[in-house]
């Protein structure tokens, strides 16, 4: 595990899109294409933006298939849609053709919303191991990634699969990867930044195992190459210095 800590947010956006810009450009120098899970909420949505401002002419991003590690069961239009925010920050502004992103088909029933989204990625994949060349992850608050949610029945899904969630608490369905897929991925990086997440950070990094509570625990991806990119902020109560 790596953890890279800057001063500011800005600062933990650019290490990051350097990170994304290099590791599509490897991907795409060794195999001629790069498959990445973009995270969904509120803090990515400056990565998108800061790789379409300084990042447009670095890389062939007609070779860049994007997937969803995540999404709310809401129809694409909405506005708490994780592939709306994608489209009008990232895709459109570098006019990304849509049979490059795979999009979680919400119109579905919610179980079989997930099911044909595996099969999308095993279709991808064409009998190969289901290893994204990147994953994007977040952190809520509560300590959840993806849709990873403290107390769900996914959290205990021993499958490389993509499954629905319920949010009891919240009363709707989120649609997404388990933690054996997103831990088969080639490379893995998190976007933590405000000091509203610090003690999720510290719960995830170094509080004792406790998946039900702090479930971004069971992300240790198989082939051990972990990032973590935060702010000053956010690790403000990590006790080690990284
Ligand atoms: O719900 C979600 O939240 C987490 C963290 O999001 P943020 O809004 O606090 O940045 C994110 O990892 C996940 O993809 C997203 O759907």
């Amino acid at each position: 595990m790596k953890i890279t800590i800057a001063d500011t947010v800005d600062e933990t956006l650019r290490n990051l899109a350097v990170f994304f810009v290099e590791t599509a450009q490897r991907n795409i120098q060794e195999k001629g294409r790069f498959s990445v899970a973009l995270s969904g909420g509120s803090s990515p949505k400056k990565l998108y933006e800061l790789l379409v401002a300084h990042h447009a002419h670095d890389l062939d991003w007609k070779k860049v298939h994007f997937f969803f590690g995540d999404e709310r069961y809401v129809p694409h239009t909405d506005p708490d849609s994780n592939y709306l925010m994608a489209k009008q920050t990232l895709f459109d502004p570098l006019f990304i053709n849509p049979l490059q992103v795979y999009a979680v088909d919400t119109s579905l029933e919610p179980k079989q919303a997930a099911e044909a989204y595996t099969e999308t990625i095993l279709k991808f994949f064409n009998g190969e191991k289901l290893s994204f060349d990147l994953i994007l992850l977040g952190l809520g608050d509560n300590s959840h990634t993806a849709s990873l949610f403290p107390y769900t029945s996914i959290l205990a899904d021993d499958s490389q699969s993509v499954k629905e969630v319920f949010l009891n608490d919240q009363g709707v369905y989120r649609i997404s990867f388990t933690a054996p897929l997103i831990n088969q991925a080639d490379r893995t990086a998190f976007l933590v930044y405000g000091a509203g997440k610090a003690e999720a950070v510290r719960h995830v990094i170094e509080d004792p195992i406790d998946i039900e509570q702090f479930p971004a625990q069971l992300i240790i991806p198989v082939n051990g190459y972990l990032d973590w990119f935060l702010d000053r902020a956010a690790a403000a109560e990590l006790s080690m210095h990284y």
